[in-house]
């Protein structure tokens, strides 16, 4: 387990982390999101013993890290993939880590296999794709086979294939019981990984809260209807109280109705249907939604407006 409590880092009088609280359960994958320079890599060397707190504590299974007899066998990280000393091959890098902590040679060889490291193990790892550098830095993460990991935007750089594997080694370490905080940009990949999400931004705490009960408690779920006579399903359904705007000459999108409200308002109006579509919130929704004030430089991209609303 994971437990951070009111927790603040300054850099030069800059506030980095305010007071930031949450703990990270075993069992599970917790997504730890958040805008650039939101605080997450700080939070994360903090947990590693890599940075001090201004104010506050940061503990791995009850203490801080470098206060267990053996921190590489309790928490992995991934937290610069190319920290790794370049001109050494990969198995040697990791032979290396192992000697300094204790860990049998033989673990060396269990997690190149486990990453898929295997047959480059004898190569400098200074040559290595980006993909592989953090096959590399998950692999020297796993090498005390630690009940925590901590893993920094694991998926950059990876392919399709890597995005995927990394995805499953996460669910089976969670579900081996280890405790997995895992950061991302990519909201997809975290929907699909994620049990929890702590959303961080600005270094202060949004969010923290279930993948499930985080995009219902931000979501604006709606409908998407095509119909035969659009004015008159859409006058309907405003005086029903749902909030109505015109996509185009056959569809609505309407907000405040599930999917079977509006088919039964449609049915009393005597209007034909071709769509009736219950769009759900995504992750990547509630996160924009939550952090878009918390963004420090925004592009001039604007969402597009649907064309009418009809009140
Ligand atoms: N060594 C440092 N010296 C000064 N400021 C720093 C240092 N490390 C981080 N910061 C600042 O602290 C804030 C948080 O940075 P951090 O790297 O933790 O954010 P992040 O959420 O990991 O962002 P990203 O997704 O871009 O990696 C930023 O404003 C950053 O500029």
């Amino acid at each position: 387990m994971i437990e951070i409590s009111h927790l603040s880092k300054d850099y030069g009088g800059k506030a980095a982390l305010s007071d930031v609280s949450f703990t990270v359960q075993p069992g599970q994958v917790t997504g730890f999101l958040g805008p650039n320079g939101a605080g997450k890599s700080t939070t994360m060397r903090i947990l590693m013993g890599l940075e001090t707190a201004s104010s506050g504590t940061a503990t791995i299974m009850g203490r801080p890290l470098a206060q267990h007899p053996a921190p590489l066998r309790t928490a992995g990280a991934l937290l610069d993939a190319r920290s790794l000393h370049p001109a050494r091959k990969a198995r040697t890098s990791l032979l290396a880590l192992a000697d300094s902590n204790g860990l049998p040679a033989q673990r060396v060889d269990e997690v190149l296999e486990l990453t898929g490291l295997g047959a480059v193990a004898d190569k400098r790892s200074g040559g290595f794709s980006l993909g592989m550098g953090q096959r590399l830095g998950i692999a020297a993460a796993l090498l005390g086979d630690p009940q925590v990991l901590l893993f920094d935007e694991p998926v950059n750089g990876l392919d399709p294939e890597g995005v995927t594997w990394v995805r499953r080694l996460c669910r089976d370490l969670a579900s081996q019981g280890r405790t997995v905080l895992i950061s991302s940009h990519l909201m997809s990949e975290m929907a699909q990984t994620a049990d929890r999400v702590v959303v961080i931004g600005r270094g202060r705490i949004l969010a923290d809260a279930s993948l499930e009960e985080f995009t219902s408690r931000l979501g604006e779920n709606h409908v998407l209807v095509g119909a035969s006579d659009t004015t008159a399903l859409g006058n309907a359904l405003h005086a029903g109280g749902a909030d109505v705007r015109r996509l185009d000459a056959n569809r609505l999108d309407v907000r405040g109705f599930d999917a079977a409200h509006v088919g039964r308002v449609a049915f009393e109006t005597q209007v034909m249907l071709s769509e009736l579509t219950q769009v759900k919130t995504s992750l990547e929704d509630a996160y924009l939604r939550l952090t878009a004030a918390e963004v420090e430089y925004r592009s001039g991209v604007q969402t597009p407006q649907p064309q009418e609303v009809l009140r």
